[in-house]
């Protein structure tokens, strides 16, 4: 597998490696998403050490990292008692040679020994900070980089020069690996979503049925746990959060609406509600043209398509799919994957929307988001305050080609969209899977953009 992609990541560890002084980075970001792939890359170009932690006894694992770091340097293996020694250790072989350190899984070796940031604190402030060489700290686990190294307790607090929160690929960078035509692409992405392995999992030389059949509905796939696995790396007891996802997944989006599909108190599920966003399983959304951010009316969606996709189609359906994969395939999943898609064309389309942004083929806009108020919803809305303009769009993932039904109720609802001055300038974007009427486009003055899935590709499969 080629590499993909992560040209600001790489770039930016290479800031920090090339300013003058030592350099100390931390990585983080969830399981699979491509961390180690990015640190290795990066090392491709420089001298470096490259430890990973494993979930084994302290001495062992600090054994092997001095082999490790007398093998890099041609040393006789040194003779060392604790983390101290180990870290005096490699900085006084540093200070001779710049070199990458990367400790990955990092939250490993703190699980074994807390006391492990104090170590890394004194190495980074006494040892390498002379030097040219740069620490790299790696980890999965959102929550313990967030509170052992990241977090205001921690000793490790306000050292490093750089972090990197890896997310996810776009859809635009997801392309660079999907194999399907930009329909087909669409429909992946609705399943795999952007993370790394996940995408690589698939063959693209198969239809997409007989992938999610074999990756995906199978009890021996690895995708077919994997939410658990995801969850489980995070909390200690995930039964509460995986009926809260399965709630938001299957379309309750306000927490008046999760506590009752769960059961589970207000009071209480505001908490597991943060917890969630935390670890980036979920995101709050709030209307584009809602000034604080604490606004009433505020949603909640899963924030992978693939753990929306597990949420509705997998975990409700696991001991049929047990049974027979194949009828959860066609009696469930097929006959509701377009509604599912649609979800994932919107996402779609507001890369698009700034990509098309950039391209300069639709104007600028400071955000862009969705609006709702009431019964009315608007898939996409871009708001450009200093020049009172308001782009209004929709996405449709149907089967018809859009005639003029969608222009006149999105003309409609732009009324109702109460934000600048009553003579703001309008304009209009209108995105579909199947094209449009004949005409539509010469019908329609110069306020209105049309985007069939041909335009899209366009813009999203070439350099971002
Ligand atoms: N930029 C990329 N381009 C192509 N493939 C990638 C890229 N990043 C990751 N992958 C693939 O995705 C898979 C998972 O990546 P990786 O092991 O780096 O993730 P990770 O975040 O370190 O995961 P974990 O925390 O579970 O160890 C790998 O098989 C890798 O080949």
């Amino acid at each position: 597998m080629t590499f993909v992609d992560r040209a600001d990541e790489l770039a930016a560890l290479e800031r920090s490696f090339e300013s003058p002084g030592h350099g100390f980075a931390v990585v983080y970001g969830r399981r699979r998403v491509g961390k180690t792939a990015l640190l290795k890359e990066f090392c491709t170009d420089h001298p470096h050490i490259y430890f990973l932690a494993a979930q084994e006894a302290e001495q062992r694992q600090r054994e092997k990292f001095v082999e490790q770091v007398a093998n890099h340097f041609d040393d006789r293996v040194p003779r060392i008692d604790g983390w101290d020694e180990a870290f005096e250790y490699l900085g006084e072989r540093l200070a001779t040679e710049p070199t990458v350190v990367v400790i990955d899984e990092f939250p490993y070796l703190v699980e074994e020994n807390d006391s492990l940031p104090s170590y890394v604190q004194a190495f980074v402030d006494e040892q390498i900070q002379g030097t040219e060489s740069m620490l790299v700290l790696c980890g999965s686990s959102i929550s313990t980089m967030e509170s052992e190294v990241l977090g205001h307790e921690s000793p490790l607090y306000g050292r490093r020069t750089g972090q990197i929160d890896l997310q996810p690929f776009s859809f635009q960078q997801a392309r660079e690996i999907i194999g399907y035509d930009i329909a087909d692409a669409i429909r992946s992405y609705a399943i795999t979503g952007g993370t790394p392995m996940y995408l690589t999992l698939f063959d693209y030389g198969q239809p997409l049925g007989e992938n999610v059949r074999t990756q995906v509905l199978s009890p021996m796939a690895v995708l077919y746990n994997e939410p658990e696995f995801l969850l489980r790396t995070e909390l200690r007891s995930p039964a509460r959060y995986l009926s809260i996802l399965e709630a938001i997944a299957t379309g309750r989006t306000t927490p008046n609406e999760i506590s009752g599909a769960t059961g589970i108190d207000p009071g209480p599920l505001s908490k597991y509600l943060q917890t969630l966003r935390r670890l980036r399983f979920i995101e709050r959304e709030v209307p584009v043209t809602a000034t604080g951010k604490t606004s009433k009316r505020s949603r909640y969606h899963v924030a992978d398509e693939f753990l929306r996709f597990w949420f509705r189609f997998v975990e409700p359906n696991r001991s049929s799919i047990e049974e027979a994969p194949e009828l959860v395939f066609e009696g469930t999943i097929e006959p509701n994957l377009p509604d599912h898609v649609a979800t994932t064309f919107e996402s779609v389309c507001h890369e698009a929307v700034w990509e098309a942004i950039r391209r300069g083929r639709l104007d600028s806009y400071a955000s862009v988001g969705r609006w709702w108020y009431g019964e009315d919803e608007i898939d996409i809305v871009g708001l450009a305050p200093d020049a009172d303009r308001v782009l209004l769009a929709e996405c449709k993932w149907t089967t018809e080609p859009v005639g003029h039904g969608l222009v006149e109720s999105l003309s409609d609802k732009a009324a109702r969209v109460r934000w600048g001055p009553d003579d703001r300038d309008e304009q209009f974007a209108l995105f579909s899977k199947s094209g449009f009427v004949d005409g539509l486009e010469e019908e329609l003055g110069d306020d209105w953009s049309l985007f069939d899935l041909a335009a899209i590709d366009d813009l999203l499969s070439g350099p971002s």
